[in-house]
């Protein structure tokens, strides 16, 4: 059996040329992320044309995300290049727009010296740097450096303990929000969601458009902890991003968040990503450390969705490797013996009925694949939360929601020509499982799909097919 849960890279210096990108496909990439905190957007559309290529090259569904920055503080540029930080050491952080020195460097928060007192603390780089506010001057923070180390540009800087007043899309995200839609990309990612409204200033722009597509909540803010079950009720995905979440929240309560987080996403049948560090070691190892391996293992069964490379694949030195390794462990850990936890609630709706008797069905007939015909890939995703063992097929003729799907656990997803009545989309479907090759006249698959195909949102067809077999 292949690969069930799915693998995001994010792409940057060490991954933009055709090459790598067709490499990372290879090796397993199934959704693409594109960090719109770094990069230009000539280099973001380039790599998106090559991520295209590669697919279409491939044979293979990837799946384009565009993460938007969002209200992160981040530290401006160094004229000089990286700096070191020593411990007890007296840095500034000015809101003025000045070329950074190793002594005063500018952030693209204006509001920070405002919103800082004495004493307060701030973190640099995911909390690899930290420091302590001794006054405030003007327009500069002063700040003794309490743990020293390494700083570059656009590093981010957290608050923990403060609660800032910057606005949920910044000018920035807007114009990177743009620029992501008329690219075309699958899905839009939001970082540090506060609240189920923040999905509204999403909507609205992507509404000029005339485009909804799906928006991940990052749950990397306690108040998104805090609101998770309205936040997964208002976004279509979510992403546990572990980083920012380590800083903004205690360390040591990332890991329940990331259990509850995941289950909760299942529950409401939205896809869900683990990101960051899963296999850190390897932006300079060849192998990771044991303690990385049964991270993603774990991952893996708590439930997601996908699982996430940042620095790995983005900056690192074995990108490549890094998706081969990532897969084999996942590979691994879905051929043994341990299970995800079941879905805890018994469905209601329709579309959670069927889907979930047709798993039963399908299981218990010791049917081939479950195959889905849909348009909204509603339905698929009902079907993927319940991590059966048996493949499950979608079959869909918008080529969006084939890409959208690269992101769901277990999804094979093939493009079909759309079809009229009930039985010629039965018949459409049977002819394609029989030229993917793997299956055989005579073998039994259960069908889900909305009768008559036209109406968008109502599952209601679930039949047990001898595949081959004549259904009018
Ligand atoms: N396009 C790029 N150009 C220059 N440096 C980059 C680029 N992409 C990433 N980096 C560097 O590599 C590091 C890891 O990249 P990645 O995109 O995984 O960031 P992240 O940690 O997920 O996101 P963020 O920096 O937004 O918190 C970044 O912090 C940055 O220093
Ligand atoms: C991915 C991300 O933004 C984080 O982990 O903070
Ligand atoms: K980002
Ligand atoms: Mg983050």
């Amino acid at each position: 059996m292949t690969r069930r849960a799915k693998i995001v890279c994010t792409l940057g210096p060490s991954t933009s040329s055709p090459e790598r990108i067709r490499a990372l496909v290879r090796a397993g990439m199934d959704v693409a992320r594109l960090n719109f905190s770094h990069g230009e957007h000539a280099q973001h559309q380039r790599v998106y044309e090559h991520v295209r290529a590669a697919a279409d090259a491939e044979g293979r569904a990837v799946g384009i995300l565009a993460d938007l920055q969002g209200p992160k503080i981040r530290l401006g540029r160094f004229a000089e290049g990286p700096q070191m930080w020593a411990t007890g050491e007296t840095v500034r952080i000015t809101t003025e727009d000045v070329a950074g020195t190793h002594d005063r460097v500018s952030t693209t928060y204006q509001g920070l010296a405002d919103d800082v007192r004495a004493g307060e603390s701030l973190l640099v780089d995911d909390g690899n740097v930290a420091l302590e506010v001794t006054e405030v001057e003007g327009r500069d923070v002063v700040c003794r450096v309490v743990e020293g180390g390494r700083v570059s540009d656009n590093k981010g800087i957290s608050l923990p303990g403060t609660a800032v007043s910057v606005p949920a899309m910044s000018e920035k995200d807007e114009a990177d929000l743009r620029f992501a839609l008329g690219l075309r990309v699958d899905m839009i990612a939001l970082s540090f969601v506060r609240s189920p409204a923040d999905a509204e200033l999403v909507h609205k722009i992507m509404d000029e458009y005339e485009c909804r597509l799906p928006v991940i909540a990052k749950i990397e803010k306690p108040e998104a902890v805090d609101a998770l079950e309205a936040i997964v009720l208002a976004f279509d995905a979510i992403m546990v991003a572990r980083g920012d979440l380590g800083v903004e929240l205690a360390l040591e309560d990332v890991p329940l968040v990331q259990k509850r987080a995941v289950q909760i996403a299942r529950e409401n049948a939205k896809p869900v990503i683990v990101a960051t560090q899963m296999l850190e070691s390897m932006i300079h190892n060849f192998r990771p450390t044991r303690a990385e391996a049964s991270d993603v293992a774990n991952a893996v069964l708590d439930g997601a969705d996908a699982v996430m490379l940042s620095g790995e694949t983005s900056v690192g030195d074995y990108p490549i490797e890094t998706v081969q390794t990532m897969s084999r462990i996942v590979e691994a850990v879905e051929v043994g013996p341990a299970s995800v936890p079941a879905i805890q609630h018994v469905p209601r709706t329709q579309r959670g009925v069927v889907t979930t008797a047709a798993r039963d069905i399908g299981e218990r007939l010791n049917a081939r694949a479950l195959v889905a015909f849909t348009r909204s890939g509603d339905t698929v995703r009902r079907l993927a939360r319940l991590h059966t063992r048996l493949p499950v097929l979608a079959f869909t003729p918008v080529p969006a929601i084939r890409s959208q799907l690269s992101l769901s656990w277990g999804i094979e997803t093939f493009l079909v020509p759309w079809e009229e009545t009930t039985d010629a989309m039965i018949a459409r479907v049977d002819a394609s499982i029989l030229q993917i090759g793997r299956f055989a006249p005579g073998e039994l698959v259960v069908i889900v799909a909305g009768s008559p195909p036209g109406q968008a949102g109502k599952t209601n067809l679930l039949r047990v097919h001898r595949l081959g077999e004549d259904t009018r």
